[in-house]
Protein backbone atom coordinates (compact mmCIF):
# COMPACT_ATOMS: atom_id res chain seq x y z
CA UNK A 1 0.00 0.00 0.00
CA UNK A 2 1.09 3.69 -0.64
CA UNK A 3 0.39 6.46 1.52
CA UNK A 4 0.50 10.14 1.06
CA UNK A 5 0.93 12.19 3.95
CA UNK A 6 0.26 16.10 3.73
CA UNK A 7 1.80 18.39 6.61
CA UNK A 8 0.36 21.75 5.77
CA UNK A 9 -0.51 25.02 7.40
CA UNK A 10 0.74 28.22 8.66
CA UNK A 11 3.99 29.37 8.01
CA UNK A 12 6.42 28.25 11.05
CA UNK A 13 3.68 26.26 12.73
CA UNK A 14 6.28 23.46 12.98
CA UNK A 15 5.66 21.81 9.81
CA UNK A 16 9.39 20.73 8.42
CA UNK A 17 10.23 19.97 12.40
CA UNK A 18 7.63 17.64 12.48
CA UNK A 19 8.22 16.02 9.23
CA UNK A 20 11.74 15.61 10.39
CA UNK A 21 10.90 13.48 13.09
CA UNK A 22 8.19 11.98 11.06
CA UNK A 23 10.63 10.37 8.71
CA UNK A 24 12.96 9.39 11.41
CA UNK A 25 10.06 7.56 12.75
CA UNK A 26 8.23 6.06 9.91
CA UNK A 27 10.68 3.00 8.09
CA UNK A 28 11.75 4.03 4.75
CA UNK A 29 9.36 6.84 4.07
CA UNK A 30 10.25 9.91 1.41
CA UNK A 31 9.51 13.43 1.59
CA UNK A 32 8.98 16.53 -0.99
CA UNK A 33 9.05 20.03 0.46
CA UNK A 34 6.59 22.70 -1.39
CA UNK A 35 9.86 25.37 -0.50
CA UNK A 36 11.63 23.39 -3.42
CA UNK A 37 9.65 24.27 -6.04
CA UNK A 38 9.48 28.14 -5.64
CA UNK A 39 10.07 29.70 -8.82
CA UNK A 40 12.78 31.84 -9.38
CA UNK A 41 12.80 35.21 -7.69
CA UNK A 42 12.48 37.20 -11.05
CA UNK A 43 9.04 35.34 -11.63
CA UNK A 44 7.66 36.65 -8.37
CA UNK A 45 5.36 39.52 -8.74
CA UNK A 46 5.29 42.74 -7.07
CA UNK A 47 1.48 42.67 -5.78
CA UNK A 48 -1.07 45.83 -5.06
CA UNK A 49 0.05 45.31 -1.22
CA UNK A 50 3.47 46.46 -2.76
CA UNK A 51 4.96 43.02 -1.48
CA UNK A 52 6.81 40.71 -3.66
CA UNK A 53 4.09 38.00 -3.89
CA UNK A 54 6.00 35.10 -1.94
CA UNK A 55 2.99 33.54 0.19
CA UNK A 56 0.43 32.61 -3.29
CA UNK A 57 0.15 29.49 -5.05
CA UNK A 58 1.45 30.90 -8.57
CA UNK A 59 4.75 31.80 -6.89
CA UNK A 60 5.30 28.18 -6.44
CA UNK A 61 5.64 25.54 -9.33
CA UNK A 62 2.58 23.13 -8.60
CA UNK A 63 2.84 21.28 -11.61
CA UNK A 64 6.16 20.13 -10.79
CA UNK A 65 5.59 19.39 -7.54
CA UNK A 66 2.78 17.05 -8.30
CA UNK A 67 4.54 15.47 -10.87
CA UNK A 68 7.01 14.65 -8.71
CA UNK A 69 4.79 13.06 -6.21
CA UNK A 70 3.37 11.80 -9.35
CA UNK A 71 6.81 9.83 -9.47
CA UNK A 72 6.58 8.50 -6.51
CA UNK A 73 3.21 7.34 -6.77
CA UNK A 74 4.50 5.32 -10.10
CA UNK A 75 7.19 4.06 -8.22
CA UNK A 76 8.63 4.64 -4.79
CA UNK A 77 11.09 2.45 -4.73
CA UNK A 78 12.88 3.42 -7.84
CA UNK A 79 12.39 7.57 -5.88
CA UNK A 80 13.53 6.75 -2.57
CA UNK A 81 16.72 4.76 -3.67
CA UNK A 82 17.41 7.95 -6.26
CA UNK A 83 16.75 10.41 -3.12
CA UNK A 84 19.51 7.86 -1.02
CA UNK A 85 16.74 6.63 0.91
CA UNK A 86 17.85 2.45 1.75
CA UNK A 87 14.16 0.51 0.96
CA UNK A 88 13.91 -2.98 0.46
CA UNK A 89 11.53 -3.39 -2.66
CA UNK A 90 9.36 -6.55 -1.17
CA UNK A 91 5.71 -6.51 -3.26
CA UNK A 92 2.93 -5.44 -0.73
CA UNK A 93 5.12 -3.29 1.59
CA UNK A 94 3.43 -0.31 2.91
CA UNK A 95 5.39 2.52 1.65
CA UNK A 96 4.78 6.33 2.73
CA UNK A 97 5.17 9.54 1.38
CA UNK A 98 5.13 12.90 3.30
CA UNK A 99 4.44 15.83 1.67
CA UNK A 100 5.03 18.82 3.51
CA UNK A 101 4.42 22.59 2.59
CA UNK A 102 2.07 26.01 3.70
CA UNK A 103 -0.22 26.24 0.46
CA UNK A 104 -0.71 22.16 0.30
CA UNK A 105 -4.57 22.05 -0.02
CA UNK A 106 -5.19 25.12 -2.26
CA UNK A 107 -4.31 23.17 -5.57
CA UNK A 108 -6.81 20.12 -6.12
CA UNK A 109 -4.12 17.95 -7.77
CA UNK A 110 -1.89 18.06 -4.58
CA UNK A 111 -5.19 17.77 -2.26
CA UNK A 112 -6.57 14.93 -3.96
CA UNK A 113 -3.41 13.16 -4.12
CA UNK A 114 -2.63 13.50 -0.02
CA UNK A 115 -4.22 9.97 1.41
CA UNK A 116 -4.19 11.76 4.62
CA UNK A 117 -4.46 15.83 5.48
CA UNK A 118 -2.77 17.69 8.21
CA UNK A 119 -2.92 21.35 8.93
CA UNK A 120 -1.04 22.98 11.56
CA UNK A 121 -2.16 26.36 13.04
CA UNK A 122 -0.83 29.36 15.25
CA UNK A 123 -1.81 32.64 16.50
CA UNK A 124 -0.45 35.39 14.57
CA UNK A 125 1.42 36.66 17.59
CA UNK A 126 3.17 33.37 17.94
CA UNK A 127 3.82 33.19 14.35
CA UNK A 128 5.50 36.85 14.28
CA UNK A 129 7.83 35.99 16.68
CA UNK A 130 8.72 32.73 15.57
CA UNK A 131 9.38 34.25 12.06
CA UNK A 132 11.22 36.88 12.87
CA UNK A 133 14.22 34.77 14.51
CA UNK A 134 13.98 32.83 11.16
CA UNK A 135 16.39 33.03 8.09
CA UNK A 136 14.79 32.66 4.72
CA UNK A 137 17.26 33.07 1.51
CA UNK A 138 15.22 35.95 0.62
CA UNK A 139 14.65 38.09 4.44
CA UNK A 140 11.40 39.76 4.77
CA UNK A 141 11.11 42.97 4.48
CA UNK A 142 9.77 45.38 6.88
CA UNK A 143 6.34 45.14 7.54
CA UNK A 144 6.25 41.92 5.13
CA UNK A 145 4.18 40.01 8.00
CA UNK A 146 1.16 42.51 8.65
CA UNK A 147 1.21 43.07 4.69
CA UNK A 148 1.21 39.83 3.09
CA UNK A 149 1.89 36.85 5.17
CA UNK A 150 -0.77 36.68 7.58
CA UNK A 151 -3.08 38.33 5.29
CA UNK A 152 -2.33 35.72 2.49
CA UNK A 153 -2.30 32.81 5.19
CA UNK A 154 -6.03 33.98 6.05
CA UNK A 155 -7.66 33.90 2.57
CA UNK A 156 -5.70 30.86 1.85
CA UNK A 157 -7.14 29.33 5.45
CA UNK A 158 -10.19 30.05 4.19
CA UNK A 159 -10.05 29.17 0.28
CA UNK A 160 -9.38 25.64 1.74
CA UNK A 161 -12.11 25.58 4.39
CA UNK A 162 -14.64 26.75 1.34
CA UNK A 163 -13.38 24.22 -0.60
CA UNK A 164 -14.25 21.21 1.98
CA UNK A 165 -11.20 19.65 1.09
CA UNK A 166 -11.07 17.08 4.52
CA UNK A 167 -8.25 18.38 6.67
CA UNK A 168 -6.92 17.05 10.57
CA UNK A 169 -6.18 20.23 12.13
CA UNK A 170 -3.16 20.19 14.68
CA UNK A 171 -2.40 23.02 17.33
CA UNK A 172 0.69 24.14 16.07
CA UNK A 173 0.86 25.63 20.34
CA UNK A 174 1.83 22.10 21.73
CA UNK A 175 5.18 20.85 22.39
CA UNK A 176 7.23 19.24 19.27
CA UNK A 177 6.92 16.25 21.34
CA UNK A 178 3.17 15.81 21.99
CA UNK A 179 2.79 16.78 18.05
CA UNK A 180 5.04 13.91 16.82
CA UNK A 181 3.32 11.64 19.10
CA UNK A 182 -0.36 12.57 18.20
CA UNK A 183 0.18 12.27 14.20
CA UNK A 184 2.60 9.49 14.88
CA UNK A 185 0.37 7.32 16.76
CA UNK A 186 -2.82 8.26 14.52
CA UNK A 187 -0.94 7.10 11.27
CA UNK A 188 0.01 3.78 12.88
CA UNK A 189 -3.58 3.38 14.15
CA UNK A 190 -4.71 4.52 10.39
CA UNK A 191 -1.85 2.55 8.24
CA UNK A 192 -2.98 -0.87 10.65
CA UNK A 193 -6.83 -0.04 9.87
CA UNK A 194 -6.25 0.12 6.34
CA UNK A 195 -4.54 -2.62 5.77
N1 LIG B 1 5.83 22.69 18.57
C1 LIG B 1 6.67 23.73 18.56
N2 LIG B 1 6.73 24.57 19.63
C2 LIG B 1 7.57 25.64 19.63
N3 LIG B 1 8.39 25.96 18.61
C3 LIG B 1 8.37 25.17 17.52
C4 LIG B 1 7.51 24.03 17.44
N4 LIG B 1 7.71 23.44 16.24
C5 LIG B 1 8.64 24.18 15.59
N5 LIG B 1 9.05 25.21 16.36
C6 LIG B 1 10.04 26.24 16.02
O1 LIG B 1 9.40 27.15 15.12
C7 LIG B 1 10.30 27.53 14.09
C8 LIG B 1 9.71 27.13 12.74
O2 LIG B 1 9.63 25.70 12.71
P1 LIG B 1 9.52 24.91 11.33
O3 LIG B 1 9.36 23.47 11.65
O4 LIG B 1 10.65 25.30 10.42
O5 LIG B 1 8.14 25.53 10.77
P2 LIG B 1 7.49 25.51 9.31
O6 LIG B 1 8.15 24.41 8.52
O7 LIG B 1 6.03 25.26 9.55
O8 LIG B 1 7.73 26.86 8.72
C9 LIG B 1 11.64 26.84 14.41
O9 LIG B 1 12.42 27.74 15.16
C10 LIG B 1 11.22 25.66 15.27
O10 LIG B 1 12.24 25.24 16.16
N1 LIG C 1 12.01 29.43 0.09
C1 LIG C 1 12.06 30.63 -0.47
O1 LIG C 1 12.67 30.83 -1.51
C2 LIG C 1 11.30 31.79 0.17
C3 LIG C 1 11.57 33.08 -0.23
C4 LIG C 1 10.87 34.09 0.38
C5 LIG C 1 9.91 33.83 1.34
N2 LIG C 1 9.67 32.56 1.70
C6 LIG C 1 8.63 32.32 2.72
O2 LIG C 1 8.50 30.95 2.98
C7 LIG C 1 7.25 30.78 3.64
C8 LIG C 1 6.76 29.36 3.48
O3 LIG C 1 7.67 28.45 4.04
P1 LIG C 1 7.50 27.98 5.56
O4 LIG C 1 6.13 27.40 5.68
O5 LIG C 1 8.59 26.95 5.69
O6 LIG C 1 7.72 29.16 6.45
C9 LIG C 1 6.32 31.81 3.01
O7 LIG C 1 5.60 32.46 4.04
C10 LIG C 1 7.26 32.77 2.26
O8 LIG C 1 7.03 34.11 2.61
C11 LIG C 1 10.34 31.54 1.15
Amino acid sequence: MKYIIGIGGVTNGGKTTLTRRLLKSLPASCVVHQDDFYKPQDQIEVGEDGFKQWDVITAIDMDSMVNTVKAWLENPVKFARSHGVNVSSNPGETQILIVEGFLLYNNKMMADLCTHRYYVTIPASECKKRRSSRNYTIPDPPGLFEGHVWPMYLKHKKEMEDSSVEVVYLDGLKSKDELFNQVYEEIQNKLLNCS
